[in-house]
């Protein structure tokens, strides 16, 4: 599809969780209502795990299938009523032989399921002090990468821990993304260290915008989530972020900037990949 434009107006919502999916789901809606009306955003973006409470024991018993389930058909409804691209953060998806995922929807002003994203690096991790978690327990990965199309523009989908692996956004960048979209929830002992970091890398490395959407912060919460919802630019800038509490970003992103960038660092056509593909790259 050709560029319809240069600029998109982006939402990002930064949504409060508890235990009660209806709740959840229904303050969705109706923040996605208010960004509509006050910004009309071209995409909007949801946390990750947003009509869930995060945590391994909770995922099955809230799942649900994917198009014709709860969460789906309220997304799908309103991208249609307002004519917009909601990327649906994630939901545990009930799937195929009884396994869950962590699942990303995107739906298309014409309320269609465009894309389906499951979580291809489960968070397993265990940090002395810190936090063990591991989502391996009751979740399945997904094995298929994500990309879709917006009024011309390629973007990739991935899902919080997905981050920390460079060599997928890296795969999105040499399929032509302009952005990668993170549904994400980092806690509060690798947030403060990580969460900044690892955007401003991905968007360095691969000069191309990252987008993150955190549940906002709940103190009294099992997995306290570190907020911060930021969209970070091809220069690997800050170009917007949330703070902790519930919050609506909205920004305009300028994609002349991934062409600016790529032509004047243009790290891409320089590597040596005829030096890197050898033996003593191999692990
Ligand atoms: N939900 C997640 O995948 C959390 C990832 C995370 O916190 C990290 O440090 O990585």
């Amino acid at each position: 599809m050709s560029k319809v434009s240069n600029i998109m107006r982006l939402a990002l919502l930064q949504l409060k969780g508890s235990k009660d999916k209806t709740v959840n789901v229904q303050n969705a809606v109706s923040k996605i209502e208010a960004a509509v009306r006050e910004h009309q955003p071209r995409l909007i973006t949801l946390p990750e795990c947003f009509n869930a409470p995060y945590g391994t024991k909770y995922f099955r018993e809230y799942s649900e299938t994917i198009p014709d389930g709860y969460t789906s058909q309220q997304l799908s409804n309103l991208a249609k009523k307002h004519q917009v691209y909601i990327v649906g953060g994630t939901i545990p998806e009930l799937g195929e032989n009884d396994a869950i995922y962590n699942t990303c929807t995107v739906w298309s002003p014409s309320g269609d399921l465009i894309a389906k994203h499951r979580k291809m690096h489960l968070f397993d991790i265990d940090v002395k002090g810190g936090i063990r978690f591991k989502e391996s327990e009751t979740l399945s990965a997904g094995n298929d990468f994500t990309t879709i199309d917006v009024d011309g523009h390629k973007i990739g989908i991935g899902i919080c821990y997905d981050i920390r692996f460079e060599e997928m956004a890296r795969l999105y960048r040499n399929e032509g993304c302009e952005m990668i979209i993170y549904p994400a929830a980092f806690n509060m002992t690798t947030g403060p260290l990580h969460w900044e970091l690892l955007q401003r890398s991905r968007a360095n490395d691969n000069q191309l915008f990252v987008v993150t959407t955190s549940p906002a912060r709940d103190p009294s919460a099992e997995y306290v989530a570190y907020g911060h919802s930021m969209i970070v630019d091809p220069w690997a800038k800050v170009q917007k972020s949330a703070s902790d509490g519930e919050e609506t970003v909205v920004a305009d992103i300028d994609f002349s900037l991934v062409e600016q960038v790529r032509q004047q660092i243009p790290v891409f056509s320089q590597r040596r990949l005829d030096l890197y593909a050898t033996a003593r790259n191999g692990q």
